[in-house]
């Protein structure tokens, strides 16, 4: 059989805030190969896989060679002589393997770079682009809408804002292409705002701009005038999506925001979410409110979820159960999809499956540490999820995504389109 796994190896390799993190290759016996390297986030949820990171300010530990050491020892044994195209079968013996309950011992990083290897190899190995193979023969019938983000801040930016992602989507664009052109003129007009203005402070994580402003409301204003300036109609072309990530600042109902000078009760932070959807073309909301405060994501859903997308990242983290629980006590009606979350693609896999058995939309993102990697654009392609969130213009390793979409887009029977917008949430 030329899908059984021949070998399992893995390097050290640098992500894209110069911090170590693990790739891993599989070669098979009919002699193709597939690799794939782990991300890192920066906002973590409490309840994501549990990466072996190196720590300290030089970065100096010795976890990513211990992941290393691991996948040497004990995941590459465990794993040749499988078959490739296996996934199933890969991950539970991966998560067997590991025994923790959040892969601490393996480690999140060095489980989800062998995951993806496998799903790389098994594709190389039948000849298929990873897409193709992750549809399982269905024909995608568009490609993902893109989230692009245009200020960053939060942990992202030394916090000079609170709120960590101010995006926008593309709503009224009809292809791939188009999307990704009108964001990179809203992008360029909101750089030369903020220049205009004294206040750029260079570019954040994920490629956003890094705004000094004296307060998170400015930020909005400042998107909406970019979009305006770049000549689009603000909600109908393109629109605005935040990630509030607040579980940054907020712990136990109540939240610190520094720009604000002020801690804001629960009701408060709803009360001024609310404010800002009234007055800016707001269509998606991640994480509005900390992953510990599953009430106040019940009360804003509540008032917002009809007209608005709530996504849960920190607070579900890629997690079926948690996907479920949400839906069963209405918090939140959307779930971000991050494969290093969950650990294996198994596992994310469920997550996205639970989302679409609860009448959830999913997003899948990138995370603020990346690299080359590109997998991720081939999981919503090829999983049929209609939006995808990577960072921005600027920084290479978010444009090998938005590139290898373009790339994907060539060769679907659709070519570049959209998903129709009555199929998305504010359609
Ligand atoms: O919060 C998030 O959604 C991601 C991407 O913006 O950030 P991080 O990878 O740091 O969790
Ligand atoms: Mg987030």
């Amino acid at each position: 059989m030329k899908t059984r796994i021949a070998r399992v190896s893995a390097r050290r390799v640098w992500d894209s805030r110069g911090r170590p993190t693990i790739e891993v290759e599989i070669g098979l016996t009919g002699g193709a190969c597939g690799r794939a390297i782990a991300p890192a986030g920066a906002s973590t949820g409490t309840g994501e896989a549990i990466d072996l990171r190196d720590g300290g300010p030089s970065f100096g530990g010795m976890d990513v060679k211990r992941a290393l050491a691991g996948i040497d020892r004990e995941i590459a044994p465990a794993l040749v002589g499988m078959d490739a195209i296996d996934q199933g079968g890969i991950d539970l013996r991966l998560i067997a393997l590991d025994g923790t309950p959040n892969k601490a011992r393996l480690g999140g990083n060095a489980l989800i770079a062998t995951s993806m290897a496998a799903a790389h190899a098994a594709a190389a190995g039948l000849g298929l682009p990873l897409w193709k193979y992750l549809s399982g023969g269905a024909e995608p019938g568009w490609i993902p809408l893109p989230e692009i983000q245009i200020f960053g801040g939060g942990a992202h930016a030394g916090r000079r804002i609170d709120i960590q992602d101010l995006m926008v989507v593309a709503v009224g664009a009809q292809d791939f292409a188009t999307a990704l052109d009108w964001t990179a003129e809203v992008y360029r007009c909101a750089g030369r705002l903020l220049a205009n203005k004294g206040r750029l402070a260079g570019v954040a994580d994920e490629g956003g701009y890094w705004p000094m402003l004296d307060s998170n409301e400015e930020a909005l204003s400042l998107l909406l005038h970019a979009i305006e300036v770049a000549g689009f109609r603000p909600g109908e072309d393109v629109a605005i999506s935040l990630d509030i990530a607040a579980s940054e600042f907020g712990r136990e109902g109540l939240y610190r925001l520094d720009r604000e000078g002020r801690i804001f009760s629960r009701d408060e932070m709803i009360e001024m979410l609310i404010d800002w959807i009234n007055k800016y073309p707001i269509v998606s909301i991640e994480d509005p409110l900390a992953e510990d405060d599953e009430a106040g994501l019940v009360a804003f859903t509540r008032a917002v979820g009809d007209r608005l997308q709530v996504i849960g990242d920190d607070f579900l983290v890629t997690n079926a159960q948690r996907v479920r629980r949400a839906a069963a006590v209405g918090a939140c009606n959307s779930v971000l999809i991050k494969p290093n979350q969950a650990g294996t693609l198994t596992e994310t896999r469920a997550a996205l499956d639970a989302a679409r058995d609860s009448g959830y939309s999913a997003v899948v993102s990138a995370r603020s540490g990346e690299t080359e990697d590109v997998t991720i654009v081939h999981l919503a392609v090829g999983w049929g999820v209609p939006q995808l969130k990577v960072g921005s213009f600027t920084r290479s390793e978010r444009m090998a995504k938005w590139n290898e979409g373009l790339r994907i887009s060539e060769s679907l029977p659709t070519g570049g389109a959209l998903p129709p917008r009555a199929s998305l949430p504010w359609g």
